[in-house]
């Protein structure tokens, strides 16, 4: 696109101008620091976005510092300002805040975070099309039109005040965790086991907030966060329905990366200047402006997905924590099964715990809800090769029958991961990643699930010709497939055959299909769902009774240590989907289940679930984390390296960790270093991946180490022997290792 001339005018040498510190996003500019220089006619206020040129680009930018006093600026040395967005209120001093530790924090560039934290349509805006967007919409009306507006709005005038939303009464345990909020600064964490009632708890601490007054004049604001897309419109509903009829209807909005970016800006823009005074959203929406903010809310506070894994890798809950702090707000972390990070920081103070964060449990189920029964089946009594043990199929039956619902989790979709040749031994290996070509029947495809490559299925085996490949393990379509044949004499009380429906990321790629085949469920159009972890949590299905996990044990055999902590957390939440209802379950005469099929009953993980103790796992773990001395009781760093060979991806990470010797980093002492190794997954898309751990037992020497390593770092990248590499990052408390 071809610019338009400098906008500008350029001023005469050593004419005064004011210096403007911007703070832009390039790749070549994304040094910690990051901050470029331009001059322009007037002092700028921080936080003001600008539009600045950079080699034959405009880039968005956000001035960070511009000194007030105008001083004689050599005119070639520096460039000015293009433009100056200044129908927007510049973003506030806690959002640099905010923006600045995150950089800090997670080693990358002030430009590269702030720029993640604004709407992607600001981009490429110019002054004016911001202005009309921010413009009221006055379009001519006719005269008749008018009139009939005038007429509304004077019966709207006349008309009483929408009514409040009946309040529900919280329940005893709701309102004592509310009044401990009330007398504590926080951060909670509101450990409330499944359908407890947390989102009760939270929208009325929102309330409170929303209500509260200000010195400021500015509306007060709260932010929601929620670990996945998936969950939003669900929670986007409540809230709305809690809050519209009070706050008005533009109160509650959303900000996940399934809207488009005009979406996205318009609830950007809603928040920044207070129309918005809930915001919900994942991760994304903890770098959003909002200048009212008084309380935030982390739901299912242990759900991975709230690091980032690309770019920036930040953790949007620990960031919230930070931010909450920062700014006087309230932060509540809610889950049943809390990280263990986080439950270790509520082990209180006075047992010799760190005490950083208040723990308020909520152990019962709202109404007379109880947790399911939690049943395991020892797979090495059953048939071999069964998928569903006989007495599972013979329980998923019988509530069919009855009317109810069960859901079938298994965590991995596809018919099967891989296709064989009893033959020769070929597998459906993908040719591009360490990885198996999953076989998908629907489509009668082999798809890579890590770098995408697809192929038809061969109709013989591409090695020796047998005709005779076969599926090997059992994806969600499989079971889908399994369970239609194996319930298809089966029927339901209102005499239709047993319906069975599937759920995962394959069923849900067209935008509206995944709220579509949830509403099924809940009119209870299907019987038997099966599905992900995408249906595990966070729903509040009214009438499933039965949930089953079949194989959950692939889990158990992973390096990763944080395996057992995930496993116990899907599996716990998966239990919550059952019996949600009391006294539908009652009005049933039945009881809610929870099914694990296993080659190991015994295992701590299922024998913790079959009690749903969280506190006698996390306590477990957390012994013995302590004693091998990892996370919590340790801070971690991870240097990842891309390259097209496995010993050039590790020359490079070598090459950093004698520069960190050599240089005699600060807290060099303090930091162990491992040797580079390949990442478990070590080759996607052609490209070879390898991983150097670092480890501290004091959080501020591993960042200080890290932030005097970050030019070596950048240096050794630029040495001629590390040419072929592709990228390097640093990745701060990695969750997956
Ligand atoms: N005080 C109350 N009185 C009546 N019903 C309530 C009350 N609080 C919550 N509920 C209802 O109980 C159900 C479970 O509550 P909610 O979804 O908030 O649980 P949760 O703790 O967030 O569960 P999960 O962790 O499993 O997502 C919901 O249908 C909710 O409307
Ligand atoms: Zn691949």
């Amino acid at each position: 696109m071809p610019l338009p001339p400098d906008s500008a005018s350029p001023s005469p040498d050593s004419a005064p101008v004011f210096r403007v510190q911007v703070a832009v996003h390039t790749p070549v500019h994304s040094g910690v620091g990051g901050l470029l220089t331009y001059t322009h006619t007037t002092a700028l206020p921080p936080g003001t976005l600008v539009r600045v040129p950079l080699g034959n680009r405009e880039l968005l930018g956000v001035v960070w510092d511009s000194p007030a006093d105008a001083e004689p600026v050599p005119n070639a040395q520096l460039k000015p300002v293009r433009s100056v967005l200044d129908g927007l209120p510049p973003l506030d001093a806690r959002w640099r805040r905010l923006v600045a530790f995150a950089a800090q924090y997670y080693q990358r560039s002030l430009g590269e975070i702030a720029l993640t934290g604004l709407p992607p349509a600001l981009k490429d805006m110019t002054a004016e099309q911001l202005a009309r967007r921010l413009a009221p919409k006055s379009k001519k009306l006719s005269k008749k039109a008018q009139a009939a507006l005038d007429a509304q709005a004077v019966a709207d005038a006349a008309a009483p005040a929408p009514a409040l939303p009946p309040t529900i009464a919280l329940s005893a345990e709701q309102q004592g965790v509310c009044a401990q909020m009330d007398q504590h600064p926080g951060p909670f964490l509101l450990y409330g086991a499944t359908g407890s009632g947390k989102t009760e708890v939270y929208m009325q601490r929102v309330q409170q907030a929303l209500l509260a007054a200000t010195d400021t004049g500015f509306p007060t604001q709260a932010l929601v966060m929620v670990p996945e897309i998936n969950l939003t419109p669900q929670l986007l509903e409540r809230f709305t329905a809690r809050f519209a009829p009070q706050f008005g209807p533009q109160a509650v909005v959303s900000m996940h990366s399934g809207m488009t970016n005009p979406q996205r800006l318009k609830s950007w823009l809603a928040a920044h200047t207070g129309q918005a005074r809930v915001l919900l959203g994942t991760r994304m929406a903890v770098f959003a402006s909002l200048p009212g903010l008084q309380v935030i809310v982390v739901d299912e506070e242990h759900d991975p997905s709230y690091k980032q894994q690309e770019g920036a890798r930040y953790s949007a809950r620990d960031l919230a924590v930070w931010r909450a702090r920062s700014q006087g707000a309230q932060v509540i972390l809610g889950s049943a099964t809390p990280s263990l990070e986080s439950w270790h920081a509520s082990e209180p103070a006075d047992s010799g715990g760190p005490g950083r964060y208040l723990r308020l449990h909520m152990p019962s189920r709202i109404g007379a809800a109880e947790l399911p029964r939690v049943r395991l089946v020892d797979m090495r009594q059953q048939p071999r090769k069964a998928v569903f043990s006989p007495p599972l199929i013979a329980a998923i039956t019988e509530r069919v029958q009855r009317g109810e619902q069960a859901l079938v989790l298994l965590n991995r979709r596809g018919f099967a991961p891989v296709l064989f040749c009893a033959d020769c031994n070929w597998k459906s290996d993908c040719p591009h990643c360490s990885a198996h070509q999953v076989f998908h029947k629907g489509d009668r495809t082999l798809r890579c699930h890590h770098c995408g490559f697809t192929q038809r299925v061969p109709h013989a085996c591409p090695e020796c010709g047998n005709p005779d490949i076969l599926p090997l393990g059992k994806g969600t379509e499989q079971l889908e497939e399994e369970l239609e044949r194996l319930l298809r004499n089966v029927q339901r009380p209102d005499g239709n055959p047993a319906r069975v429906g599937r759920i995962d990321a394959d069923t849900t790629r067209l935008k509206g299909a995944l709220e579509q085949q949830l509403d099924q469920v809940h009119s209870g159009e299907i019987d038997v769902l099966v599905g992900t972890q995408m249906v595990a949590k966070g729903h509040d299905f009214r009438r499933i009774t039965l949930v089953a996990a079949v194989q959950p044990d692939g889990a158990l055999f992973s390096s990763d240590f944080r395996a057992p902590e995930r496993l116990f957390c899907l599996l716990m939440q998966a239990a919550g989907r059952a019996g949600r209802d009391g006294s539908y379950v009652a009005a049933q005469d039945s009881r809610p289940e929870m099914w694990v099929q296993t080659q190991d009953p015994e295992h701590m993980v299922f024998q913790a679930l079959r009690q749903h103790d969280y506190p006698r796992f996390a306590q477990r773990q957390l012994r013995e984390r302590e004693d091998a001395g990892m996370p919590p009781f340790a801070f971690q760093a991870l240097v990842r390296a891309d390259a097209r060979t496995q010993e050039a991806a590790q020359d490079f990470l070598r090459a950093a960790s004698d520069a960190a010797r050599q240089g005699e980093l600060p807290h060099l002492d303090d930091v162990f270093l491992y040797p580079p190794i390949p990442m478990a997954m070590q080759r996607v898309a052609d490209v070879e991946r390898a991983q150097m751990l670092i480890e501290a037992t004091d959080r501020r020497a591993l960042q200080r180490f890290l932030h005097a390593w970050q030019p070596w770092l950048h240096w050794v990248r630029g040495q001629p022997q590390h040419k072929s590499l592709v990228r390097w990052l640093v990745d701060v408390d990695p969750q997956s290792l």
